[in-house]
Formats: structure tokens, sequence, C-alpha cells
């Protein structure tokens, strides 16, 4: 710059004070510059270069450019488009007022576009009454007068905005991911998840013992969508998000999420697939609607209540409703059921796993339930992010059904899982984690909200993420255990008859807790690794992965990334180094040419070495100091796998006993 320190040309003071004068001895500051002072400097200081504004509120409005559209407005033939961009955002407020209307009143509710303090900016949003735009907003309780905002497809930043204004427990964190709590549920509800019963559903649908969807008449459905209708229209401003779930694009979905939280936009924003400004503006009536009035309960006088959560399916309808929780989860895995549903109808398979792919289009599936790894080991620098969490397996190979992943943030560290800790950054939703009040550096060990703290951020976010997120056909499926008794082997090659068995019964072991006293692990079975999201019974799945496998030669692993050396309390994790080095020798192929070894008791096929790994935890009764301890639990963890089983057996025999007997066999002996 010219202004050197001596040249005080910045300031320039008004009129003839003491200054100017300099009778008190500070230095006479010049005011006025010479025609030859100002050709020196060529650089000009703020004074001099032009000004725009005119007024402060002038400067603010320039602060902020109008979205210019992406799209010329022509048709298909080039022709100048006969739809007007406010002809289609007539339409678009037309479709989203559809949406929200009152299924009991003839007078649907008054939406406008924007925020309603926004006042200054009313000219860049499409308002279906003008006038009323920029007016005070009356709190009527009468819904047919008041006017519900929406806020349509809003960007990270808005959302942050939006958040940080009005919901408390939002805070930017030091890497500029958003804090937020989600409240008094901190996971999903799996027994407040009901389905509507109809005519078709009740032949459809997997009912009954065992089955994750619980009843409910399409009577009480209405009810509670009338409920959390009525709750979204009573506020000032809602969230409207139109976006996409699967990256087939035969097979894409088209879904509205209509929420009260920012929260819950920006969650949906990162975990679906997001339209471009050209795919939005074609986007017409959803295929799928869901209404989350998280934050109202439901009413438990109404039929069929049991608390006042509920999550509500209705397949007639394409609906769903959200009553009484704010876990953003429900809403991701709500149409991650929808799927389950969708999927098989067209001969896709849903999967409840993580993908990713090799340098040479080697396609891995990760099945496991919360916890096992799926989000942690598909995510790997060497390989390509296909998805974290939910994807489906069609003719054309596969695809992620979402457009973001739902890390576990407990214990996160950046040496260990680099790619996810750099994933938390500006955009990523960070859910019930504790911060430093002041430097807003978050502590992943701390577990004073919950245990399950997540982070939701766009796949993008992860650097070698595969962009359209779809495959070839699986050469590895990967089923993830962890096992808190510490007796499955830490990798094991499958039969297909044994990945069926597997699949099916969907086992992992949970610890029982940190209080202490609590010592045992639980067994949990879950059908297809996922028996809260699937519709039909798990051998309908199960049909379809086995007849997969089978076309596409794929091999299946069994992979316990859990204990070792002694179950909860005695044993530790295994190393997730190791875990990585079992997985690399998948990818690689290296694993198909071990030495193989089989297990008493599960009939399991060990490798005697892995690059990598030490030999001797391969087998875990190796690992075990108390020998009498392991076969006791060996066979605890059998009889376990084996009652569970009984109840799947009995249906499958009615549909193919040869099948049924077969993978009957693969399971344990005792
Ligand atoms: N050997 C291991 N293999 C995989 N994950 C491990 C291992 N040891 C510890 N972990 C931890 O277990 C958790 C696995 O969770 P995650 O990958 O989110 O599971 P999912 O996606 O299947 O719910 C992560 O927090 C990870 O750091
Ligand atoms: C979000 C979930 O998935 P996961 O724990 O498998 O990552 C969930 O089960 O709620
Ligand atoms: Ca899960
Ligand atoms: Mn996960």
């Amino acid at each position: 710059m010219a202004n050197d320190g001596k040249d005080n040309g910045e300031f320039s003071f008004v009129s003839g004070g003491e200054a100017e004068t300099g009778r008190r001895g500070l230095p006479k500051i010049h005011t006025e510059r010479t025609a030859a002072e100002t050709e020196r400097d060529i650089c000009h200081d703020d004074s001099t270069t032009p000004m725009r504004a005119r007024t402060l509120e002038h400067l603010h409005s320039l602060q902020k450019k109008r979205s210019t559209p992406t799209t010329p407005l022509t048709d298909a033939h080039g022709v100048f488009s006969p739809v007007s961009e406010a002809e289609r955002q007539k339409q678009q407020l037309k479709s989203i007022s559809a949406s929200l209307a009152s299924l009991t009143r003839e007078t649907g509710p008054k939406i406008v576009r924007g925020d309603p303090e926004k006042k200054a900016e009313a000219h860049t949003g499409t308002v279906l009454d003008h006038h009323h735009f920029g007016e005070p907003i009356l709190n009527l309780s009468d819904s047919a007068l008041k006017f519900t905002h929406i806020l349509y497809n809003l960007s990270p930043a808005e959302l942050y905005e939006q958040a940080i204004k009005v919901e408390k427990g939002s805070f930017i964190t030091a890497t500029g991911a958003l804090a937020t709590l989600s409240g008094a549920k901190t996971g999903r509800s799996p027994r407040d998840k009901r389905v509507v019963k109809d005519e078709t559903t009740e032949d459809e649908l997997w009912w009954g013992k065992g089955s994750p969807n619980i009843e409910m008449d399409e009577h009480t459905f209405l009810i509670n969508r009338e409920r959390a209708v009525d709750y979204l229209n009573s506020l000032d401003k809602v969230f409207v998000n139109d976006q996409f779930l699967n990256w087939d694009p035969e097979h894409r979905i088209k879904v509205r999420i209509v929420s009260a939280r920012a929260y819950h936009s920006l969650f949906m924003h990162n975990m679906c697939i997001r339209p471009t400004a050209e795919e939005l503006e074609d986007f017409g009536t959803p295929d799928f609607t869901i209404y989350n009035a998280g934050q109202f309960p439901c009413n438990r006088y109404t039929h069929y209540m049991t608390s006042s959560t509920s999550i509500d399916m209705n397949l007639a309808r394409k609906e769903m409703v959200i009553l009484g929780t704010q876990y953003a989860g429900e809403m991701k895995k709500g149409l991650f059921s929808l799927m389950h549903y969708l999927m098989p109808k067209r001969q896709i398979l849903s999967l409840h796993s993580g993908c990713n792919m090799g340098k040479n289009g080697d396609v891995a599936l990760f099945f496991g339930l919360s916890g096992t790894g799926k989000t942690t080991l598909s995510t790997d620098h060497n390989r390509y992010l296909i998805g974290d969490d939910e994807h489906c397996w069609s003719d054309n190979g596969v695809s992620n059904i979402e457009g973001g992943c739902y890390a576990k943030c407990i214990d996160l560290s950046r040496e260990k899982e680099p790619d996810i800790w750099n994933a938390i950054k500006f955009g990523t939703v960070l859910e019930n984690v504790v911060f430093d009040e002041h430097t807003r550096e978050v502590d992943y060990s701390e577990k004073s909200v919950t245990e399950n703290t997540r982070a939701a951020y766009p796949i993008e976010y992860i650097p070698n993420a595969k962009i359209p997120c779809v495959g070839p056909h699986p050469k590895n499926v990967i089923l993830l255990a962890c096992d808190a008794f510490g007796v499955l082997p830490p990798v094991s090659k499958l039969s297909l008859a044994q990945t069926m068995y597997h699949f099916i019964s969907g086992y992992t072991a949970l610890v029982a807790g940190t209080e202490d006293g609590v010592k045992e692990p639980t067994a949990t079975f879950s059908a297809c690794f996922g028996a809260a999201f699937i519709m039909l019974h798990p051998s309908r799945y199960a049909a379809m992965l086995a007849e997969k496998m089978k076309k596409h030669g794929a091999t299946g692993w069994l992979v316990n990334t859990g204990w070792s050396g002694g179950s909860y309390g005695s044993g530790n994790r295994i190393k997730l180094a190791y875990t990585r080095k079992i997985i690399d020798a998948i990818h690689s192929g290296a694993l198909l040419e071990a030495n193989y070894t089989k297990t008493e008791v599960f009939g399991l096929e060990i490798p005697d070495a892995i690059e990598g790994v030490p030999a001797e935890i391969l087998d875990p009764v190796n690992t075990w100091s108390n020998k009498d301890g392991h076969k006791e639990t060996l066979l605890k963890l059998g009889g376990l796998f084996k009652k569970n089983y009984e109840g799947i057996h009995a249906y499958q025999v009615q549909r193919d006993s040869k099948l049924a007997e077969e993978i009957l066999a693969a399971g344990p002996t005792l």
C-alpha cells in the first residue's frame, strides 16, 4: 500500500478542532492531497474507491447475490419454454400445499415461500399471495387464516443460520460442523414403528412374531397424520426437502421431507441424494412423503399408541408420519424400510450393508448390525466408497440408496479413522456430541449425552467416494459380527449355505453396558442384519441374495470385529488395524489362497495365516487362557444360534424344504 504509516491519509477529520491546528503538539494532519500525491498512489485507499451503496440498507442488499437460474428456460427442442419461472414456482408451491393439506378441513394451509423474518428479501421469493409478504405474522389459531412459510431445499449455510437462530443446542464446532441435540431420544425406537395393515399389505408383508412391522389401521394413521400436519401448519415456518433415493437412475425414488427443524432438513440434505437445480425444476409430485413432527407427541388416547412416540408408515398413501421423536435416524431408516418393500417388487435386493470398490472394480458388501463396522470398514483410503449403509443389488450391479454417510463418533480418532475425522467439517451434522464451550473442540470420548453420538455428512466429503455411487456385481460378501463372547474367529470363509445361515441369523452381541455388575454380553439376532427394516419375511431376501451370489460367483465371509482372548470383560476387542488387514486380504484375493481348517461346533473354515495379522489369533481357542471357559462359551453361543433359528426354519420348510434343510445343516452342531 502507498500508505506507509507516516501518511495518515486514511483519516479525515471533520472540522477545525484542536487536532487541525496542532496547538497541543499533535502532528498536523493533511486532509487534502495534492494532485501529484494522488498521482503517485497507484493503489488507492478506501476513501477514494467509488462507493456503490447509498445507504446502509442498500449496502446489505448488495452483500447477497440472487441465485441465477441454472437452466435456460427452453424446452427439449431448444424453443423458449412456455413454462415461466414464476409458473414453475407456483406449481411447486401448489404441490407443497397439497402435501400439507388437512384431510378434514376444506381450506388447506396458506403457504408462502421464504423466511418470514427476511422481509428485506421478499422480492426473491415467489409468493402465493404476494401482498401479504412482509406483513407481520399473526399467530392466529385459525389455521385457515395464518400463513405457513416454506423453507424449500435450503442450502447448508442457510440451514446453519436457521438452526443457530431458533434451535437451542445448535452450535458451530471448531471444524465447522453443526452440533445439534436430538432431544430426549438419542437412538431409534423400533417398538414404536407401525405399518398400516390393509387388504394389500396384509398379504404382502411379514407380520407377527419376529416381524418389525407392528400393525395399525388406516384410520389411526390418519389421526396421527392429521396431528402431524396440524402441528406443522401451526408453525411459522416448515422445512421442505425434495430429494432422491437410489443412485440407479432406473429405480430412483423421489422423496419429500416436511420437517419442523433445520437440523432435520440438513440431516436429510446430507443423507438423501441432492438433486441438481435442473432436476429440482422437474421434480413434480414426490413418490413418498415424510411428515416429521417429532417435537410433538402422539396422543396416548389414540388406538394402538403405547407411548408418546409413533413412527407410522402407510404404503398405500406413500406417507410416513413421525411423532414424539426427534432422532433424525428415524427418517433415514424409515425410507430404508420403504426401499425394502419397493425394491423386491422389482426383483431388486435391498441390503443393509456398506459397499466399496477396488481400483480393479472388485466390489465388496459389508453386512452387519449397528456398531459392527459397516461404516468404518467401507470407508477405506485404498478403495472407492460406494456407500456406508443402504444399497440395492439389481441386474445392473450395486447402487447406493443414499447420498451421505452416518458415522458413529464415539471414541473417533484421527489416526484410526482419518477419512471420517476429516469429513466432520462445514455442512456436517454432529448429533449429541460434547464440546468445549470456548474452543468448540469436540471431545469424542464423551458419552454424557449418549454413546450414540453421530456425524451425518454428504458422501463426497470422503475423498475417494465413487460418484455416481454405483458399481458392478459384488465379488465378496462380508458378514460382520461383533462377537462379545469372543468365540467366533476373526475371519472365516463361508460356503453359500453358511452365508445364508449367517445372513438369516444376523448375529451380533451387544456388551451389556458400562455399569459395573453387568458382565454378560447379550446375543442379538436380527434377520438379514437388519430385521428392524425389512418388510417381507427374511427368507425372501435370503433367497434373492443366494441367487445373486451364485449367479455372479461372490464369496461369503464371516468377520468378527468383536472380542478376542476371552469374552467382554476379560478379552479385548480385536484391533481395528488387524481387521483392516483381514479385509485387505479378502479384497486382494490373497485369502482365497490360504490353507483352511474347520472349527468345531460352528464348522467354520479358518485360514492359517494372513499378512500383518498374528497367526495365533486366527483360531480363538489359542487366545483364551481358560480353555474350559472357551468351550463352554462356544457351546452356549451355538445353542443361542440354534434356538433363534427354530422359528425361521419352521417357516422355510413350508416354502422349500430341501433348501431349508441345506441351510439348517450349515449352522452349528452341538
Ligand atoms: N476391529 C474393529 N473393526 C471394526 N470396528 C471397530 C473395531 N474395533 C473398534 N471398532 C469401532 O467400532 C465401531 C463400528 O461402528 P460403525 O462402523 O459405525 O458400525 P456400523 O456402520 O455397522 O453401525 C466404530 O466406532 C469403530 O471405531
Ligand atoms: C443409523 C443406523 O445405522 P447404523 O447404526 O447401522 O450405522 C441405525 O441403526 O439407526
Ligand atoms: Ca444399522
Ligand atoms: Mn453405519
